[in-house]
């Protein structure tokens, strides 16, 4: 065992004439927490997209716990154990708040289509568990008192911990996490890093975000990864990243004020 759980290797996605991300290779350790970084258009979102297999590497290869997933459909990804959440939140709104966690359980449930038409005991079973879970989901991430509330109607940084707690039923080994603290006030934002922690702390599960709040980014992350023009300019622990002249110029090419580059391009709350 390498001790990660995750390999990308040489990974190359190409849209028509675009070269979104270029020859990228990164390793994430196994019960870490690793930040992806990089100006808007860097190619971040589909570095994601293609570990979720929503796009096909143009070239490239990607490993988890040695298992190639290059080729395999997203619910085949998901049933490998890596789970996301998107930078745009994606509950459903006329959902409670534990029906959405239990649609994000149902690619673990064993009953077929059979048995949730014949109601079988193995449906009902299912169900029940898809419950039990989701309430256990709910109680981690703080939400248990919104059990039965519309997801539309919580808090908006509760619907984005919501998502998490979705993401989090499908009892990944990894999870991807695009963009958590977007639109996110100071109090969310320190609520959501102790909650990314207890994510790995206590569950186990290996964190990987996306994220432009660079305070977040270098406080929680043990490994940045830095993207600019879809290559990897730099990566190291938040010091190293922080301090390397090829990253402040990537951010300050575009405008953006040293120290807290990235961050003006959210409309922040
Ligand atoms: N499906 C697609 N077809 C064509 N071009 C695409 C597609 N998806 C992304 N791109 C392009 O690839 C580049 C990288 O985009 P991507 O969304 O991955 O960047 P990002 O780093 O996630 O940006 P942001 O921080 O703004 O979310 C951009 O130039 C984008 O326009």
């Amino acid at each position: 065992m390498s001790g990660n759980i995750l390999e990308v290797a040489g990974v190359t996605k190409v849209f028509g004439g675009l070269t979104a991300v270029n020859d990228v290779t990164m390793n994430i350790p196994d019960r870490s927490i690793v930040s992806v970084i990089g100006p808007n258009g860097a190619g971040k979102t589909t570095f994601f997209n293609m570990i979720t297999g929503i796009y096909e590497p143009t070239k490239g290869t990607i490993r988890l716990d040695g298992r190639e997933l290059v080729g395999l459909r997203p619910d085949q990804v998901t049933e490998a154990g890596i789970a996301r959440t998107f930078q745009n939140i994606r509950l459903f709104s006329t959902m409670t708040s534990e029906e959405n966690i239990m649609v994000g359980r149902h690619s673990r449930l064993k009953s077929g289509f059979l048995d949730a038409v014949l109601r079988t005991k193995k449906f009902h079973d299912g169900e029940q568990e898809a419950r039990d879970a989701a309430r256990i989901m709910l109680d981690f991430v703080g939400l248990g008192k919104w059990r039965n509330e519309l997801a539309t109607n919580l808090p908006y940084g509760d619907q984005r911990k919501l998502e998490i707690a979705r993401a989090l039923a499908t009892t990944p080994k990894l999870i991807l996490l695009d963009e958590p603290a977007a639109g996110m006030n100071p109090r969310e934002t320190e609520d959501l890093k102790a909650l990314i922690r207890r994510v790995r702390d206590e569950l186990g599960v290996t964190v990987c975000l996306i994220e432009h709040d660079m305070r977040l980014v270098m406080t929680l992350s043990e490994h940045i990864t830095v993207l600019d023009y879809g290559s990897l300019i730099a990566e190291g622990k938040p010091h190293q990243v922080r301090n390397d002249p090829r990253v402040m110029e990537a951010y300050l090419g575009r405008g953006a004020a040293a120290g807290d580059y990235g961050k003006e391009e959210r409309p922040h709350a």
